[in-house]
């Protein structure tokens, strides 16, 4: 070897301490060198001999503490958080009602939020736009897309002759939507990500003496999250995918996005812009000053539940501007001109997230106090990865230790999901089936189901979850019924329907069956059994019952895998 070539990486391993170390010294004789190979075979062999014994060794930890990790997987708004919110509320349902109070914000922007999708809907303004912008500004939750396009109804179709008076009553709710937002929503995003501040949420928990016992969305959750393993590497190409070819976003760690963050921003962001023109913003610190209940709070109401009395004795206090747009907010929803004008522009609020219209009075009472119903009903995206730990001390899930991890679903977030695949012991898969006529918020091309179903085959053929259990969650089954109960015809959006009966029956069978048939041609373990269940997770009752079925399954399965380990 001539000089010129061994002396830069020589010179090189000055700089680095363990390259040179393991470099072969210089001029190294042949017999020299087979004893150092031979001597590297050997260290080798001990290191995988160390590898094997930790991995039994985590095997043995594992099943002496009996740890379960649960991953909750799908589409954003396909009801991972509330799925969620059902573990909490049947195993920690202290910790839950604890949190109740700060779930208030969340429900008043919903609510203000349908009020004004409503007001931009008669909008006279979207009566002149194009079939695209109109399905894009009126988001695409429960927006019918169909090849026909609008139907003519919508361009020259029902006045609401009040709606400049509604549009005037209602101003002050623009500018609470801004506000509320501001307060709920990260920089990047527009929907609200995270309940208020911990610093107001702790003197909430100090009121009532038991602070420390409280799990404050950022504390547990939000430790959680933080304490999420580092995301892979991944490629996200500069094409967005269109419907009908849009590939998974990446879930093995080394796939791709669709590119849809460029898409990302939803279309009450526009709105949202235009309105923050129109009007004076307080700073999200004052806000939140403003919001704090524990700053203002009187009596607690009841030691263990985390209730506050005295808020409406607030001035700034949003309950204020909501109870007094209460009448018109009512008369507006009531109004059947209004109702009609909402038909033709196929805007079914009562199917989108955060829907509280027809609880105005009840939600804008001055003293009100969020129900669990509320509660599960709110709308709160989730970025990252929250992580719930809880144990169960009865019964023959004695002694487990659960942890349970709630991913975003939108397809910005879906790269942080691949970490989490290494440790996991089940996956709880959720797929909105009654989003057949929907698509998707962050690239409103792709059509909702076709994303699960895409989504779903990604999950169920990958190598690294061969041995993971799988539990599928067909839900929002509540909607879906609606939804073929008002006549929306699946065959419409999903050819391969064809001509079977449009009933909720013979609907959700066919979902099960389509969704099954994947499982089955691509999971790389034929001897995986599927769980499969029609949910609405939403309905706390049925789902405690889903939640300790599918816990007993878990624990059952993970027990027969242990012992083949
Ligand atoms: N009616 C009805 N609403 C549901 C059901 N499941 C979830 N929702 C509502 O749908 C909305 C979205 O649910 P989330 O649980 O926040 O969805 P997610 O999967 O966590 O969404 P990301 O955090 O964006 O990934 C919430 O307002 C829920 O209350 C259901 O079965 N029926
Ligand atoms: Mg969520």
């Amino acid at each position: 070897m001539s000089k010129s070539k061994v002396e830069p990486s020589r010179r090189r391993s000055l700089s680095d301490p363990l390259a040179a170390a393991l470099l072969p010294p210089p001029n190294e004789s042949p017999i020299q060198r087979e004893l150092r190979l031979k001597a590297e075979n050997e260290a080798r062999k001990v290191s995988e001999g160390i590898d094997e014994m930790i991995r039994q060794e985590r095997n043995e930890r594992k099943k002496a503490k009996a740890e379960v990790n649960v991953l909750l997987l799908g589409q954003s708004e396909s009801g991972k958080s509330t799925t969620l919110k059902q573990f909490q509320l049947l195993h920690t349902p202290a910790a839950f009602r604890a949190e109740r109070m700060a779930w208030r914000a969340v429900i008043y922007l919903n609510l203000v939020r349908s009020i004004t999708r409503i007001l931009d809907a008669l909008s006279p303004e979207t009566d002149t736009l194009d079939d695209h912008d109109d399905v894009d500004s009126l988001e695409t939750a429960s927006v019918i897309i169909s090849s026909s396009g609008r139907p003519p109804s919508a361009i020259s179709g029902t006045k609401v002759p009040n709606y400049e008076s509604y549009r005037a009553r209602l101003a002050s709710l623009v500018e609470l939507e801004d506000r509320l937002t501001r307060l709920l929503s990260s920089p990047e995003e527009d929907e609200p990500t995270h309940l208020p501040s911990s610093q107001n949420w702790q003197n909430i928990a100090n009121v009532n003496g038991n602070g420390s016992s409280f799990p404050s969305r950022t504390s547990e959750f939000a430790n959680g999250a933080s304490k999420g393993r580092p995301a892979p590497t991944i490629l996200i190409p500069q094409n967005a995918q269109s419907y009908g070819s849009s590939p998974v976003s990446p879930i093995n760690g080394n796939g791709s996005s669709s590119g849809s963050q460029s898409h990302a921003s939803s279309p009450s962001s526009s709105n949202g812009t235009q309105r923050g023109k129109e009007v004076t913003v307080h700073t999200s610190i004052n806000w939140k000053k403003t919001f704090a209940l524990g700053g203002k709070s009187k009596s607690p109401k009841s030691a263990h539940s985390g209730e506050i009395e005295g808020w409406w004795e607030d001035p700034e206090d949003p309950v204020h501007a909501l109870n007094a747009c209460a009448p018109a907010m009512s008369e507006l929803w009531r109004d059947p001109k209004v109702r009609q004008r909402l038909k033709e522009k196929r805007l079914r609020l009562e199917e989108s997230s955060g829907f509280y219209l027809d609880d105005i009075s009840r939600i804008t009472a001055k003293k009100y106090i969020p129900t669990d119903a509320d509660v599960l009903k709110a709308r709160l995206k989730t970025m990252g990865v929250v992580e719930h730990t809880f144990s169960i001390s009865s019964g023959t899930n004695r002694g487990v230790e659960w942890r349970i991890y709630d991913v975003g679903g939108a397809r910005n977030q879906r790269q942080a999901w691949a970490p989490y695949f290494e440790d996991v012991t089940a996956i709880i898969f959720l797929a909105p089936i009654s989003a057949f006529d929907q698509v998707l918020t962050e690239d409103p091309r792709v059509n909702r189901l076709e994303d699960s179903l895409l989504l779903w085959k990604a999950v169920v053929s990958n190598k690294l979850l061969a041995n993971v259990n799988i539990v599928l969650f067909l839900n929002k089954c509540d909607l879906l019924q609606a939804k073929l109960e008002a006549g929306v015809r699946l065959n419409q959006h999903m050819v391969s329907y064809g001509d079977r009966p449009n009933d909720y029956e013979s609907v959700s069978k066919y979902f099960r069956h389509k969704f099954g048939a994947l499982h089955q041609a691509y999971t790389p373990n034929k001897g995986r059994e599927l769980y499969v269940h029609l949910t609405a997770v939403t309905d706390t009752r049925r789902t405690a019952i889903i939640i300790s079925a599918v816990r007993d399954i878990i624990i059952k399965v993970n027990l027969r895998n242990m012992k083949l380990v």
